[in-house]
Formats: structure tokens, C-alpha cells, sequence
């Protein structure tokens, strides 16, 4: 305060000179030949000159040791990387490891961020379904961010929940027949009642998810560009006369029948998949998907296992319907979602269902 108000009077002093005094337009000339010994006055006084030389010391001291401080946030951060691309991308090139020679003699300092692969921004609909959250999983565990779309007609947010802390996870609470706007890399393309207890539920609403569920999602993917994987079904083949059904096999499927909400309305999605490839180049993949099981699969799902299991768990006698000579091909439900996920550096040039 003491040194504030004598600077104001000071400036006091210099504006009560009178005009006349001072040569015109010339004020620094008059401030000039004091300004030096003051400054001088300045810091030697109240031991300024000290904190001055410790600034300096300090300043220099952390620029000497700089180099050596970013040598080792490279080492530690490719470290970081070289494991998450050997998690995400299980074919990447070895010549990655080369990034951890920080100080062997190669490029020093920091690596620059975003070395690995892109992280992609992938849509998930009916991702909180049993089938949904378990790609969900593995979308997620490569360090790809996912956005579920789901309305819980029969998935659940248990499903999920884990996942509600991550930063690289959104649920979105919405039914795909109505149309949303996101801007992704990819689609997967899930929401559906698969069971026949759910999805004769209510058959209109069964075929309207299949039919403008698909257009809608197929829209979004023209739209940004993304490619698009629809989760058909087994069911195409209807009631197969060829065994085992081939892809190019067009299946014996009834048109009119209590389970055609959901075979015609995979066939109609795959067709609208196909067509949006053909005449807009979008690029899809189609999986049609066999008897799958594994854990969060719902009790009261009404498939074989979850009934077996089930009745198991209840003690009751396992139900065998019909003549119990029909096959059937399961898989577990991780095998499902490895071959569905869409590997970040595959080309998916050649277009195939699978
Ligand atoms: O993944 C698929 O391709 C299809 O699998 C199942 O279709 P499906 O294999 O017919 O389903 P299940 O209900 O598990 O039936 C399998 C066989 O076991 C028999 N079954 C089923 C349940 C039961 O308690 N006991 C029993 O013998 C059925 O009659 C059928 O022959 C699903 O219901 C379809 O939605 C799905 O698309």
C-alpha cells in the first residue's frame, strides 16, 4: 500500500507541471532520466533482487531437466498404446513395439497422440439386449466408443450397467422405428425381439421393427457414410428343405404362418440391406444367426436351452416338443459376437453374408 500510494503521488507530482514547463508531446523524455535509478532503487530494496536470481534458477533448472522429463512420458505413454492396439487389433504389425525405443537412439520426445488406431464411434441398437450387450462388451474392451439404442421391450439396463460409468458408453432410450440422427463409423444393427414367446407378442410391432427399423438405420448409415451389419436369423430358411442350409439356399418359408412376422420381416430387412448396398453403396454385412445361448440370456426366453435350464434349475422334466428328432446349430453367444464384430483394420471389400 506504502509503495502504491507513493507512485500515485508521484503521478501526482508529474501532473500538476504545468503545461508550459514541459516541451510539448514529449512525456516520455521528461520520465526517462529517472525511471533507471528508480528501477535500480526498486530492486535492491526489500531483497527483490534475491526472488529475482531464485526465479531464474528455478527456470533454468527446469528447462535443463525438460528433455530428459519428455523422454520418459513417451516411454510411458507408448507403453500405454502398444497394449491397447495388441488388445484391439489382434493382427497388428509387430514394427508397433518400435515405438517403446524412446531413448534407444531412435526419435525422442512425446508420442504424438492418437498413434493407435482410430477409435471408432459405433451405434449398437438393441445393444441392452442378450446378444447386444455382450458385443457391447467387446466393442468396448477394444477402446471403441459405443452408443446403445435400445427401448427395453426385452432388453434390460442390467445388461449394461456396468458399463454406465465409462466414459466411452451412451444409452440412449429409443425405439428404431422412428427415426434418429447420430454421426457414427458403424452400425450394428440388433434391435428385435428374437424369441418366439417375444415376438409373437406382438407380431405388427414385431415386422414394423424389422421393416422400418431397418429402413431407418440403413438411412442413417447412407447418410454419414457407415457400414452396417443387420442381425438376421436362421428363420430365413423358414422350414428348410436343404440340410445343412447353405447362404445361397432361398429357404421354404411361409408367408402367412404365426412366426412370419419375424422370418418375412428379416427377409424384407435383408433385402432392404442388400438394396441400400446396391443403390446407394452402402456398405453392409448380413449374419444370419443360429440357436445362440449364453449368459444373460433371459430364463423365461422360451428357446430350448434357457427352457432346459430352466426347468432344470426347477427341477421340472425338460420339455421335448414334436417327435424330438429336429436339429438344431447352437453356438455360444461369444463366438456370435467375435464373429461379428467388425475387425477396425479388416477390409471389407468383398461383400458376403456371414
Ligand atoms: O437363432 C435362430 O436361428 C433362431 O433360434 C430360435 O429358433 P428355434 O431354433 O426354432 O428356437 P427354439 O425355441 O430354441 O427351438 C429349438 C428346437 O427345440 C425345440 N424345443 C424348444 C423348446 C422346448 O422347451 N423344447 C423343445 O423341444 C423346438 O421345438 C425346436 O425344434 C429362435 O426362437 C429364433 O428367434 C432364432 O431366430
Amino acid at each position: 500500500m506504502k509503495q502504491l500510494h507513493k507512485q500515485m503521488s508521484s503521478k501526482r507530482d508529474e501532473e500538476t507541471i504545468p503545461m508550459s514547463q514541459s516541451s510539448p508531446y514529449s512525456p516520455k523524455t521528461l520520465k526517462h532520466p529517472r525511471s533507471l535509478p528508480r528501477s535500480l532503487h526498486y530492486l535492491f530494496r526489500e531483497q527483490r533482487l534475491l526472488f529475482i536470481l531464485v526465479g531464474i534458477l528455478i527456470g533454468s533448472t527446469f528447462f535443463i531437466l525438460q528433455p530428459s522429463l519428455s523422454r520418459l512420458g513417451a516411454a510411458e505413454s507408448t507403453s500405454l498404446i502398444t497394449r491397447s492396439v495388441s488388445y484391439a487389433v489382434t493382427d497388428s504389425p509387430p514394427s508397433r513395439s518400435t515405438f517403446n525405443s524412446g531413448g534407444g537412439g531412435g526419435r525422442t520426445g512425446r508420442v504424438p497422440v492418437g498413434i493407435g488406431r482410430k477409435r471408432l464411434r459405433i451405434v449398437v441398437t438393441g445393444g441392452a439386449g442378450f446378444v447386444g450387450s455382450h458385443l457391447v462388451d467387446k466393442l468396448i474392451g477394444r477402446g471403441d466408443e459405443v452408443i446403445v439404442i435400445d427401448n427395453f421391450f426385452t432388453g434390460r439396463k442390467e445388461n449394461l450397467v456396468h458399463l454406465f460409468s465409462n466414459p466411452r458408453f451412451e444409452l440412449i432410450r429409443h425405439d428404431v422405428v422412428e427415426p434418429i440422427l447420430l454421426e457414427v463409423d458403424q452400425i450394428y444393427h440388433l434391435a428385435c425381439p428374437a424369441s418366439p414367446v417375444h415376438y409373437k407378442y406382438n407380431p405388427v410391432k414385431t415386422i414394423k421393427t424389422n421393416v422400418m427399423g431397418t429402413l431407418n438405420m440403413l438411412g442413417l448409415a447412407k447418410r454419414v457414410g457407415a457400414r452396417f451389419l443387420l442381425t438376421s436369423t436362421s428363420e430365413v430358411y423358414g422350414d428348410p428343405l436343404e440340410h445343412p442350409q447353405k447362404e445361397t439356399y432361398w429357404g421354404n418359408v411361409n408367408p402367412i404362418g404365426e412366426r412370419s412376422c419375424y422370418d418375412e420381416g428379416k427377409r424384407t430387412a435383408e433385402t432392404l440391406a442388400m438394396d441400400y448396398h446396391r443403390g446407394a453403396g452402402v456398405e453392409v454385412r448380413i449374419a444370419r444367426i443360429f440357436n445362440t445361448y449364453g449368459p444373460r440370456m433371459c430364463l423365461d426366453d422360451g428357446r430350448v436351452v434357457s427352457n432346459f435350464v430352466a426347468q432344470t434349475i426347477r427341477k421340472h422334466p425338460m420339455t421335448v416338443y414334436g417327435d424330438g428328432k429336429q436339429t438344431r446349430s447352437f453356438q455360444y453367444v461369444s463366438d456370435l459376437v467375435r464373429t461379428c464384430s467388425f475387425n477396425g483394420k479388416r477390409s471389407c471389400r468383398t461383400l458376403q453374408p456371414w
